[in-house]
């Protein structure tokens, strides 16, 4: 990996390593996004995944090497994370339950409104002229991702695949640059993979605000359909990176996934 930030990277990862205790979750891991793209992180279970995107998240901070975002180092900060031009879906749906599903999406672009719906709930004067502005790109997304009809519902009461969706339109509202989607299709069934697959792949085109993606999945199927680039940990290293023809004929990850069950 070269020293110097390459155009068009969006999130590169030099030589990190992560240690728990005695424990080593990320070894000298090394890897680079290409913006526009959709990178796949995939392993075994305890391979290094999630920790990887919580070290892109800030929630873990490493003890060796460098992050870069669009070629400056990334200081993440969990909180301000969207303002940064990052967004993370959580496993499962994670969303508010005391919120509608629109002021859910809302409340993923507290940070872009001047004054959202954290100051609402705060009781603080707001701008109706932001708040219209922030519900109609919310609708929008709602409907870009075919749940709008959802916008008055309470998220209890949504179908799962429904709130993943909600979720993801949470996420986008805020126009990320870098999305990081952690095990998008965890609880969905086949028809709901394959939609998901269509949406995800659409992401980086999107016209009103594309982003790179980084997805952890273990559903592999969706991994190679989406990804243009694949990077396998084993162990909290990289055994292998590239596309998903050459992720599929590559010897080192059929022997980091040898007994280990691949869902496809
Ligand atoms: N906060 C923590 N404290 C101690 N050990 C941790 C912590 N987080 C992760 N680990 C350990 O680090 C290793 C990597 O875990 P991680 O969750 O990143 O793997 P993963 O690839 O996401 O696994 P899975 O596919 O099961 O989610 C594992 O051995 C795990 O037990």
């Amino acid at each position: 990996m070269t020293s110097q930030p390459t155009g068009g990277t969006v999130l590169e990862l030099r030589g990190v390593g992560v240690s728990f205790g005695g424990l080593v979750a990320l070894e000298d891991v090394s890897l680079a996004a290409a913006a526009g793209t959709v990178v796949g992180v995939i392993g075994p279970n305890g391979a290094g995944k999630t920790t990887l995107f919580n070290v892109v998240c800030g929630f873990v901070e490493p003890n060796a090497g460098a992050v870069l975002f669009e070629g400056s180092p990334l200081r993440p900060r969990p909180h301000r994370l969207a303002s940064q031009g990052i967004a993370r879906t959580l496993q499962g749906v994670g969303l508010f339950r005391g919120l509608t599903v629109l002021e859910n999406v809302m409340a993923g672009a507290t940070h872009s409104a001047r004054a959202g719906l954290v100051s609402a709930m705060l009781g603080l004067p707001r701008s109706d002229r932001d708040e219209r502005r922030l519900r109609d790109e919310a609708m929008t997304l709602l409907d870009e991702l075919g749940v709008a009809e959802h916008a008055r519902a309470w998220p209890d009461t949504l179908p799962y695949a429904v709130g993943k969706r909600v979720a993801l339109a949470r996420a986008l509202v805020a126009r990320p640059r870098l999305l990081l989607l952690d095990e998008p299709a965890g609880g969905l069934g086949g028809d709901d993979v394959d939609e998901l697959a269509a949406l995800i792949v659409d992401l980086p085109a999107r016209a009103s605000a594309g982003c790179s993606v980084m997805l952890v999945e273990h559903h592999m199927d969706l991994v190679m359909k989406v990804c243009d680039q694949i990077v396998v940990l084993d162990f909290g290293r990289v055994v292998a990176s590239g596309t998903p023809g050459e992720i599929r004929d590559n010897p080192a990850v059929a022997e980091a996934y040898l007994g280990a069950e691949v869902q496809s």
